[in-house]
C-alpha cells in the first residue's frame, strides 16, 4: 500500500474470527481488519489469536494488507502505547488506534508516547465522525510518524457516516490527510449506497463491517453480502 491518491477506494473489511478472515481472503478484499465488533467500535482481538491470524495470511501470500484495532481506550499515554505496542507484537502490519478528544492539549504527550512505535509500525489514526473531531489534529499525526487517518464512527446505533458529515467536510478530510501524505479510510456503518458519493472523494479505502452481515456488525459476515460491496467498489486495487 502506497500513499499514492488511488483512481478508487479499495476495501477494508473488518472480520471476528479466522474463518471470517478466510472468507475475506477468498473476496480479495485489499485490507483484512481484525477486530472484535462485540467489544465497541475498535474492538480488539486477543494477542495469541492475532498471531494466528499474521500466520494465516503469511500463508495465503500476504495478499493487500493486514490491520488490527487496539480496543477502545481513553487518550492516555501508558493504555494506548500498551495496547499498540501489544497489537504491532503479533506481526500485524497496519496497527488502527482510536482517538476520542475533549481536551486536544491531551494529544501531544499520547503521540510522543506512540512516536517511538511509529517508526517501525504503520499506525493509522481512527477519528470518529460522532465525535466532531478537529480536522486540525491531522498534521500532528503526519508529524508523530503515522502512515495514516481515517475516519469512522464510535456510536453504531447512532447514525452512519454521512449521518455526522457531509460530503464537502469528508472531502477536506481527505484533503487534510493527502496534504500530509496519510493514507486516508472513510468509514461507519457504511452501506453500498453510500460508495459512490464516498468513492468519488478517493480516499484510499473505505472500511465496512455491518454492511457485509446479515444481522447486524455483530453477526457472522455473509460471504454474498461482501461479494456486492466489493463488486460495487470493483475488486483489489491495493498492492
Ligand atoms: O473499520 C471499519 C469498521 O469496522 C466499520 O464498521 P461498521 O461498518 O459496522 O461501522
Amino acid at each position: 500500500m502506497t500513499a499514492h491518491v488511488p483512481t478508487r477506494p479499495g476495501l477494508l473489511a473488518s472480520v471476528a474470527t479466522l474463518d471470517e478472515m478466510r472468507v475475506a481472503l477468498s473476496a480479495g478484499v485489499d485490507i483484512v481488519d481484525l477486530k472484535n465488533p462485540a467489544e465497541g467500535a475498535l474492538g480488539a482481538w486477543a494477542p495469541d489469536a492475532l498471531s494466528e491470524a499474521v500466520a494465516l495470511w503469511r500463508a495465503a501470500g500476504a495478499p493487500g494488507s493486514l490491520s488490527a484495532t487496539v480496543g477502545d481506550h481513553p487518550l492516555d499515554p501508558d493504555l494506548l502505547r500498551a495496547a499498540a505496542e501489544r497489537t504491532a507484537a503479533t506481526g500485524v502490519p497496519l496497527v488502527k488506534i482510536g482517538f476520542t478528544f475533549g481536551d486536544g492539549a491531551r494529544l501531544p504527550p499520547v503521540l510522543d508516547a506512540l512516536r517511538p512505535l511509529a517508526r517501525e509500525t504503520r499506525l493509522i489514526a481512527v477519528l470518529f465522525a460522532d465525535q466532531a473531531p478537529d480536522f486540525a489534529v491531522v498534521p500532528q499525526f503526519a508529524a508523530a510518524g503515522f502512515h495514516g487517518v481515517m475516519l469512522d464512527t464510535a456510536d453504531k446505533a447512532a447514525g452512519g457516516l454521512l449521518a455526522h458529515m457531509g460530503v464537502e467536510t469528508l472531502a477536506r478530510f481527505v484533503a487534510t490527510a493527502r496534504a500530509e501524505r496519510l493514507i486516508t479510510g472513510l468509514a461507519g456503518s457504511l452501506k453500498v449506497a453510500d460508495i459512490a458519493p464516498l468513492a468519488a472523494l478517493r480516499p484510499h479505502y473505505l472500511g465496512f463491517r455491518g454492511a457485509l452481515c446479515a444481522e447486524g456488525r455483530t453477526s457472522a459476515l455473509d460471504p454474498l453480502r461482501l461479494a456486492a460491496v466489493r463488486d460495487t467498489l470493483g475488486g483489489r486495487i491495493l498492492a
